[in-house]
């Protein structure tokens, strides 16, 4: 049994000519909140789509707990939950409750009632809020029942792309300090991708820089230094040295 809950090696997506995705390799430790940083277009989406079965890689391959995306897709759809920065808004005219029991019959999860009232529960949506319909919620709480929704199956590795896109500032830390109880009670492996340098540093340990579709930086995020300024610049240094 692999150590790792995702390993790529030379994962690769173009579409025509444009190579999105350019040999990236990296590996994520179990139980990891881990970060994915780079600006608009870098390529952040594309590689989610490849690592949750959403789009086959051109090249290269990915594993899920062991699992390769291309060949296993099955098996690596029962250890994922994926929250993108949709929001529910086409579910406006459903409750939380009603929307998360949907999602979990239609996933056959047994005992629904009991599985949507924990989700909601590591989300922190108060039970006041749970009977009342998403269209009434602000972003941050429309953001959360995503997240229950993602949490549904129990994953073992959940997918973030770009989860505080739109919110407020208020909102967008709530949204931290979930992620990070989160990641603390539900021993769950996180994949958050952003392009929010403060976001990905408050957050995450070990992180992956990708700019123009190649990875530019692998490793502890500490080692692009101890405060945000040293952060952001050599940041900046790595993201226009790919250009
Ligand atoms: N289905 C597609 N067809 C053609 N080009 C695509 C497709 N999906 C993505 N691209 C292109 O691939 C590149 C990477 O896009 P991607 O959405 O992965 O970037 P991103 O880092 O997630 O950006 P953002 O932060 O803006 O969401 C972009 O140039 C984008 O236009």
């Amino acid at each position: 049994m692999t150590d790792f809950a995702i390993e790529t090696h030379a994962l690769s997506r173009s579409f025509g000519s444009l190579v999105a995705v350019d040999e990236i390799s990296f590996k994520v430790a179990k139980g990891e909140l881990y970060g994915f940083l780079g600006l608009n277009g870098a390529g952040k989406t594309t590689t989610i789509r490849m690592l949750t079965t959403l789009l086959p890689p051109t090249s290269g391959s990915a594993r899920l707990w062991g699992h390769d995306v291309a060949s296993e897709p099955l098996a690596v759809r029962q250890l994922i939950g994926l929250v993108s920065d949709e929001t529910s808004e086409s579910q406006s005219d459903w409750t939380a409750r009603e929307y998360l029991a949907y999602f979990a019959r239609i996933r056959g999860i047994e005992g629904v009632s009991e599985t949507v009232e924990r989700c909601l529960t590591s989300v922190g949506l108060a039970q006041q809020f749970r009977g009342k319909l998403i269209g009434t919620y602000s972003t941050g709480m429309k953001r959360r029942v995503e997240i229950a929704r993602a949490l549904l199956g129990r994953p073992k590795v959940l997918f973030l792309d770009e989860p505080t896109r739109g919110l407020d500032l208020p909102a967008k830390r709530e949204t931290w300090r979930l992620l990070k109880d989160l990641a603390a009670q539900e021993s769950v492996t996180t994949f958050l991708s952003s392009h929010d340098a403060q976001e990905i540093r408050t957050l995450c340990s070990e992180i992956s820089i990708v700019a123009a579709g190649r990875l530019v930086f692998t490793g502890p995020t500490r080692e692009l230094g101890s405060d945000l300024d040293t952060f952001e610049d050599r940041l900046i240094k790595l993201l226009t040295s790919s250009c």
